[in-house]
């Protein structure tokens, strides 16, 4: 278990250039099992989830080839469909959440997909039946091995179009669904879909490869089944959600940082819901710029209550940002309620947060009322455990600004989201250091 050491205190400057977006590269990845021809991605981010998903994808038989910094070519032209059934990918399947996304395509092109419960982060229940119903109304037999927690479908005589109303608007089961139905034969027809950019850039991939789908940006797409796909080229967006997560970290220790191409026009929500609290954001070009502020003070609704944040699928506020916007109010003027609509466990780090001096209620495991200090009483340094990625980022955001030397271990948790944070934080002046 890897720990931080971090002085904080200290206010930071300078640029700051984000990672290729995570949740999309786990996306894209996945469909280059879509096609026996060459696929190359660019802006992969060197991140722990990413890399254990192309090594999955690497004992597939997919042939696997490094082009530069961030840059790949794959072909999965020679699979190993074997690799499926074997321990070794019960171990590996079930080490990230992006994994599932390797049943779609599969099930679209080799007639199967198995996989194991993916495992990742304790942030609450994490149903799959979204992805699976969406299987089986494609025509696919579905089976689940309780005891081994192994899931498989079937469709040894090939997928077909329909239409389908998802019971939630899932990220990942959207996608999952979409690559499967790409080759079905006919139309499909998904409402409620989700349309994160993440889907948004897997969708103009798919169809650069061959596949025709229409509503792109819309919770309905339809889909025009093709025989096959070709190779292409695609480069992944910005990740947005380390985006903002240096938006906060700048806030909270008062600094003045640029956030280099960032790719404004799929930040959806993002920037308003930054500025409600108070934070100074600025369109330098494609560039955030965040001056240093002494304050920042949280705006109330039109009629004088308390602001409520909560998550929404997209064109809503991501769930995935909210814990850093909670760590930011402990600091701000004002009081605000944060509300995590989608997931029940994500909000218990804020224990560490009170531990730190925050003023924090939990009123439920989805909803905490923040009382921000106003830069009035600094947070204490702490020793503390990341429970999940997000949590593991505002801990630490919380002690870049503390007063003293914290630790946060489990820092895995971190680094499978961002990339080199440790370097890449103090090449702006951030006094953090990595103990193994
Ligand atoms: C690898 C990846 O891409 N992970 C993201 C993906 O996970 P993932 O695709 O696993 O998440 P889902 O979109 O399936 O759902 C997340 C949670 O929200 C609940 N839910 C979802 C939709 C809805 O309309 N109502 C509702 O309550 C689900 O029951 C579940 O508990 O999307 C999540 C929601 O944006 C993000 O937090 C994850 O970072
Ligand atoms: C919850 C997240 O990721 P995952 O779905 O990979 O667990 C996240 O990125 O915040």
């Amino acid at each position: 278990m890897g720990t931080f050491q971090i002085e904080g205190g200290h206010s930071l400057q300078g640029d700051i250039r984000p990672q290729g977006a995570k949740n999309e590269a786990l996306q894209i990845l996945c469909a280059v099992l879509l096609t026996p021809e060459e696929v190359v991605i660019e802006n992969i981010p060197d991140i722990r989830d990413v890399n254990k998903l192309i090594g999955i994808l690497g004992n597939l038989g997919v042939k696997v080839k490094k082009l530069a910094a961030g840059k790949y070519s794959f072909q999965s032209d020679d699979l190993d469909l074997d690799y499926l059934e074997s321990e070794l990918f019960k171990q590996e399947g079930s080490s990230l959440r992006g994994s599932i996304m390797i049943v779609g395509p599969l099930l679209a092109r080799f007639g199967k997909g198995y996989i194991p419960r993916p495992g990742g982060d304790k942030i609450g229940r994490r149903r799959l039946d979204t992805h699976f119903e969406g299987f089986i109304k494609l025509g696919a037999d579905f089976r689940y091995n309780r005891e081994e927690r192994f899931y498989g479908v079937e469709a040894p005589n090939g997928l077909r179009g329909t239409y389908m109303l998802l019971d939630q608007a899932s990220v990942t089961g959207t996608a999952n669904i979409v690559m499967a139905a790409v080759m079905a034969k006919g139309t499909t027809t998904i409402y409620n879909a989700a349309c994160e950019p993440y889907l948004q850039q897997l969708c103009k991939m798919l169809n650069r490869m061959g596949a025709n789908i229409s509503g792109i940006g819309s919770n309905l797409l339809v889909i025009e089944g093709v025989e096959s796909l070709g190779g292409c080229n695609h480069r992944v967006l910005p990740d947005m959600i380390e985006i903002g997560s240096w938006i906060g970290l700048a806030a909270m220790t008062r600094s003045s940082i640029t956030i280099k191409d960032v790719s404004w026009d799929d930040l959806g929500l993002i920037p308003d819901t930054f500025r409600k609290l108070g934070i100074q954001l600025e369109r330098r070009g494609d560039d955030i710029f965040i001056p240093s502020m002494e304050s920042y003070e949280i705006q109330s609704d039109m009629d004088g209550s308390i602001l409520t944040i909560s998550d929404a699928p997209w064109p809503g506020f991501t769930p995935d940002l909210l814990s850093i916007v909670l760590v930011v109010c402990t600091q701000a003027r004002g009081s605000v309620l944060i509300h995590q609509k989608m997931f029940e466990s994500r909000l218990f780090f804020v224990d560490k947060l009170i531990d730190m001096g925050a003023k924090i209620i939990l009123c439920d495991p989805h909803r905490a009322t923040v009382i921000g200090h106003d830069f009035h009483s600094q947070l204490k340094a702490t020793t503390m455990v990341s429970p999940d990625i997000r949590a593991g980022i505002s801990l630490l955001i919380a002690a870049l600004s503390a007063k003293g030397t914290s630790a946060i271990h489990n820092i895995e948790q971190i680094d499978r989201g961002y990339e080199r944070i440790d370097e890449r934080l103090r090449a702006i002046g951030a006094k953090i250091e990595r103990i193994d």
